[in-house]
């Protein structure tokens, strides 16, 4: 069985044990990449972003294993120059679910914007024609040191609802179940051997371990009943604003 992984940080906990033992094959891919991989039967089990798990779930099985956060998720945010949201919000190629994510807490909160799909997920690139930037996972972890953040994703999503925010979740098209257990099993290793992780992951990426540690702390990586709730809560805001 080959299993898909997001090539950004915020997968490494999880993926650590397994990873580590050799106990899967392993294929890495953003998330968009991703949908296309299991979609052509080149991978059996990945986490998709769950904005496109919503709009096709007919197609999909869905397991427990997600990426999400009950709160601040720090690797999906907004960012520029002068901590202000601007006229013109860039938007990452590489987002499917923060996209629309962006588009129901703005017009929640009634603030209305430009949002500019863009052909890059570097906040350096996208500020040069934008007033801010929507970027995801390693980029955005890249962008906090450089620029201000304008909203955490989700942090505004907790303050709207009270739920966690499910930005992606684990889905096949013929059963894998096992690959759910598989990785579940190595997450739960991974919690447990926090510190090991930690280590090893500060090395790999030379992020400054005291806010590695605090990120590793935020992401959730296993359903359940909140985030559950969350994932419903949202589908309903985009089906609200006609977004699926
Ligand atoms: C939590 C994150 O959420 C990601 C956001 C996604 C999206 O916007 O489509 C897809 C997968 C998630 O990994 C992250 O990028 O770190």
């Amino acid at each position: 069985m080959k299993i898909g992984k997001f090539d950004y940080i915020n997968n490494y906990l999880p993926y650590y044990y397994v990873e580590k033992e050799k106990l899967a094959e392993i294929v890495t891919a953003t998330p968009k990449e991703m949908i296309a991989l299991l979609e052509n039967r080149k991978i059996d089990y990945a986490p998709i972003p769950s904005f496109y798990y919503l709009k096709n779930k007919s197609k999909f099985k869905r397991y427990r294993f997600c990426v999400a956060s009950n709160g601040k998720v720090y690797s999906v945010i907004v960012v520029s120059r002068d901590g202000k949201l601007g006229d013109r919000v860039g938007i990452t190629s590489e987002t499917t679910t923060s996209v629309n994510l962006l588009k129901v807490i703005l017009a929640e909160r009634g603030i209305k914007c430009k949002l500019v799909p863009m052909n890059a997920f570097k906040a350096d690139d996208i500020l040069k024609s934008c007033d801010s930037a929507l970027v995801i996972g390693d980029s955005a972890l890249e962008a906090r040191k450089h620029f201000k953040v304008v909203m955490d994703l989700g942090e505004e999503w907790k303050d709207l609802t009270g739920y966690p925010m499910v930005f992606g979740i684990s889905a096949s098209i013929d059963d894998a179940e096992i690959c759910d257990e598989l990785i579940i099993r190595s997450l739960r290793w991974g919690l447990k051997n926090f510190n090991e992780v930690v280590k090893s992951a500060v090395k790999r990426f030379g992020i400054d371990e005291e806010f590695l540690r605090k990120y590793f702390k935020a992401l959730k990586h296993e359903m359940d009943s909140k985030c559950e709730k969350g994932l419903k809560a949202f589908e309903e805001f985009c089906r609200d604003y006609k977004l699926l």
